[in-house]
């Protein structure tokens, strides 16, 4: 388990543009060393602000576009293109301007699809995409992820792992269906907390004061199930990415300003 690193930003606008040049380098490090990298994606404005940020950063395409893998850790189930759909958003915001590899664009399945709406079969279908895609190194459930990007809800979610609902206290399977989510639509897939620990590096977004209260409840010792960002974690390391706003409950002894 890696301690959380914090890095606080002036406001939310440079909290996606230095996130967003963070990710390329990332990225690009990850495929100098090992060909190719793969990154777990999340909705939400963070997510997709940070996405917009890298689609307009001067230094986008030094990532070789074709070698990069993306997932998502959560997906709304609705039908294919609906525009509250993660991948849609997604697509809006970057991966329709960049020349990806289709076949390693692997989308949450939409509930049009093959599964209708059986939301435990699709989310069966989506763990054993991961686990074709895992290499031997991985114990055969998922892949080594580079980054694996959550924004963290006001209520301390994060994919679509929301506070005491089952999908939190999973400790098994790696994806899951989720019924019943606080947050719209209702119906969700969502990789598991076992899931999002296999990443290398696990990147929380949190921009905004509506996002004070969980950042300080996530960071203060809270656990998992009341707190689910407080369970998401890399093997090497955690980083908080906030703004100033959202850092403003939080002891100021636990991080220096990054930027005035
Ligand atoms: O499907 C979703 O809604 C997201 O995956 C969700 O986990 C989101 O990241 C948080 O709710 C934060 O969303 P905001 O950044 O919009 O506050």
């Amino acid at each position: 388990m890696s301690v959380p690193q914090l890095v606080v930003h002036r406001d939310k606008e440079l909290m996606a543009q230095a996130a967003a040049a963070r990710l390329i380098t990332k990225i690009v490090d990850a495929q100098a060393s090992r060909g190719s990298a793969s990154v777990v994606l999340t909705g939400g404005r963070n997510g997709n602000g940070l996405l917009a940020a890298l689609a307009a950063a001067p230094a986008r395409d030094a990532i070789d576009w074709g070698r990069l893998d993306l997932w998502w850790g959560d997906e709304r189930y609705l039908p294919e293109g609906d525009p509250e759909r993660n991948v849609t958003q997604a697509r809006a915001a970057l991966l329709d301007a960049v020349p990806l590899d289709p076949e390693r664009v692997h989308a949450m399945p939409a509930s049009d699809g093959p599964f209708g709406a059986d939301v435990e079969a699709a989310a069966e279908a989506y763990a054993a995409e991961l686990a074709k895609a895992a290499g031997p190194e991985n114990h055969g459930s998922v892949p080594t992820f580079d980054v694996l990007m959550l924004g963290v809800g006001p209520d301390t979610h994060v994919a679509s792992l929301f506070p005491e609902l089952p999908a939190v206290r999973e400790t098994e399977r790696t994806v899951v269906g989720v019924h019943g989510a606080p947050k719209p639509p209702p119906t969700r897939i969502s990789l598991t907390l076992p899931a999002i620990r296999a990443a290398r590096e696990v990147w929380l977004l949190a921009a905004g004061e509506d996002k004070a209260e969980a950042a300080a409840i996530a960071l203060s010792g809270a656990g998992e199930i009341q707190a689910p960002a407080a369970g998401a974690y890399g093997r090497s390391r955690t980083l908080w990415l906030l703004d100033s706003a959202a850092a403003s409950q939080l002891p100021r002894s636990l991080y220096p300003p990054a930027s005035p």
